[in-house]
């Protein structure tokens, strides 16, 4: 049995673009008249995407970027006029909410590419991404005390971690906006290129990210992400598992017959090969 040729197509959510080049999913935020503000729609529809991707492995990277002008001009003002009542703003927030923990923790590398404004939670879901490209008109921006709200988003669990408290600290009590060398500077960002340049960086980051044993990284980002939680005795274990877990994979047999063998490995095929392209195992070829 030979492993199929064209890719799946991904189903159509609201508010996104998505699209498949072999095993790099591209998704764009979809709402430029709103700026992309995180709607209920986009909220769910990454919510639904991330699912999607989590149980299908022949897609190995995600390139996720914004339509037009604006990155992200984050959390939907309107969402503040609606209904104060406790219970109803939480369920709200928490609904508003779903989608952050799956995108942060997806086993798959996820690159980012922002051209202009991404403020608010629009800067804390660029931040989700295990890499950001930035065009230059990228800026940073904090966004929430001028609202007089709680930065959320996950930039409270983000930002400190890679700025360090101080400087995280600072940035949201001053409100502050970084530009593109001043996002360098900071290390949020990996590298500023021309704004029509970002995608095809973006897109071509994502395909050299997705040609390594992408199963393998998964397990290397969600050991990685246990790191701030953990001890350092914990830490080994988690290594030791994932260790054990990498070794048993089709991935590791590539790499390492690969290395014998004096060639470039095809980690995808040997992934397509053992059958577990949609989550599910498959007969092998
Ligand atoms: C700098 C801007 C992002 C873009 O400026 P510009 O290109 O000049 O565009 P505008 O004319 O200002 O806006 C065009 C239309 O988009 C609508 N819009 C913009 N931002 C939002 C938003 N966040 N939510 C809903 N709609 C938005 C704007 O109303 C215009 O619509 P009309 O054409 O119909 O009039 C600039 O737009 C800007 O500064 N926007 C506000 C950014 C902001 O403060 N975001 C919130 C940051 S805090 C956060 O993200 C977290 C939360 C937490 C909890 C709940 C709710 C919100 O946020």
């Amino acid at each position: 049995m030979t492993a199929p040729q064209t890719a799946p197509q991904i189903k159509h959510y609201p508010q996104l673009e998505t699209e498949r080049q072999g095993n790099v999913l591209i998704v764009r935020l979809d709402n430029e008249a709103a700026r992309n503000s995180l709607t209920r729609e986009i909220r769910y529809s990454l919510r639904e995407v991330t699912r999607e991707v989590q149980d299908d492995y022949s897609i190995r990277a995600i390139y996720l970027t914004g339509k037009g002008p604006t990155f992200c001009a984050g959390g939907d003002l309107r969402m503040l006029t609606e209904s104060k009542a406790p219970m109803e703003r939480h369920r709200r927030f928490r609904h508003a909410a779903s989608f952050m923990p799956q995108l942060m923790t997806l086993d798959r590398p996820v690159v980012c590419g922002v051209r202009g404004v991404a403020i608010g939670g629009g800067m804390g879901l660029a931040l989700m991404a295990d890499t950001i490209v930035a065009g230059n008109s990228a800026q940073f921006m904090a966004g929430f005390f001028r609202l007089g709200v709680v930065p959320d988003c996950l930039t409270l669990f983000t930002l400190p971690r890679l700025i360090g408290l101080a400087k995280a600290r600072a940035f949201f009590y001053a409100n502050t906006t970084w530009d593109t060398q001043e996002a360098l500077a900071n290390g949020i960002v990996s590298q500023v290129v021309d704004d029509e340049d970002v995608d095809a960086v973006g897109i071509a980051l994502a395909h050299k990210y997705a040609e390594g044993p992408a199963e393998v990284m998964g397990l290397a980002k969600t050991v990685m992400l246990k790191s701030f939680e953990s001890s350092l005795t914990e830490m080994m274990d988690y290594e030791d598992y994932a260790q054990v877990l990498a070794q048993s994979g089709p991935e590791f047999e590539e790499g390492l017959s690969a290395l014998i063998d004096k060639r470039k490995p095809d980690y995808g095929a040997a992934a397509r090969r053992a059958g577990f392209s949609d989550g599910m195992p498959k007969a092998k070829e």
